[in-house]
């Protein structure tokens, strides 16, 4: 039987991704204590920079820091958690994230690549995109709440995170499904004001949510 990856809180709460250090340094100053970094189409070395001050950030604020796609780099600097999609799969060495001790989300958008998922025991598992979103090229449809709900339960053990086009005003409709995280790009990142933005999710999201043991 395949390991487990190691345990993160059962439910990962509001969950900004965004690509840069001054993102990360903002928001987990602001109170958010689940976040990513997200860089997309670089060298490794061109990131290294970004990705070791990142998880330095994670560590002083005791917060849930994941790297996006550069796994080795968050080996290298022992980032709290590493996010990879189905095409990283094929590539990223899972026995080293694992044996380094790093939490790993994995990203889903159907049945088989949930199954595909479970068999690895992440650590999360997201879903989506939920919504129409214009942060990322999606090639399948929106998959919507009702679906998201079906997937859900599938995934009773497991911690879940809902990604994609999701809005302030569309966050109730997404918690009454159930998940246990909301992941955001532009509701943070394009609002007028975000730390307003940032404070009005981090309480819809976070209310409720027992402080927890495991980090
Ligand atoms: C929380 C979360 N969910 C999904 C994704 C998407 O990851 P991936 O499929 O690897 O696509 P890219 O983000 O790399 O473009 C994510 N980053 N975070
Ligand atoms: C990275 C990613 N993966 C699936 S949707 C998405 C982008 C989400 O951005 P937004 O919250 O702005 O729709
Ligand atoms: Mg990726």
């Amino acid at each position: 039987m395949t390991d487990t990856f190691p345990a993160t809180a059962p439910k990962l709460g509001l969950y900004p991704v965004v690509d840069s250090v001054e993102w990360i340094a903002r928001l987990l100053e602001a109170g958010v204590r689940t976040i990513q970094l997200r860089i997309k189409d670089c060298e490794d070395h061109e990131v290294e920079d970004a990705v070791r001050e990142a998880i330095a950030l994670g560590k002083q604020y005791r917060a849930r820091l994941f790297i996006n796609d550069y796994w080795r780099l968050a080996i290298k600097y022992h980032a709290y958690g590493v996010h990879l999609g189905q095409e990283d799969l094929d590539v990223a060495d899972l026995a080293a994230i694992r044996e380094a001790g790093l939490r790993l989300g994995l990203s889903t958008h159907d049945d088989a690549e949930l199954d595909r998922a479970l068999a690895l025991r992440p650590s999360y598992i997201a879903l989506g995109h939920i919504y129409p979103t214009q942060t990322k090229d999606m090639p399948s449809a929106p998959q919507g709440v009702v679906e998201l709900k079906r997937h859900l339960s599938r995934l009773q053990d497991v911690p879940t995170v809902a990604i994609g086009g999701i809005s302030l005003a569309r966050v109730p409709e997404v918690l009454a499904t159930g998940v246990g995280s909301i992941a955001v790009v532009s509701a943070i990142t394009q609002a007028a004001d975000w730390r307003a933005a940032t404070q009005q999710l981090l309480s819809l999201v976070e209310n409720g949510i027992e402080p927890a043991k495991v980090m």
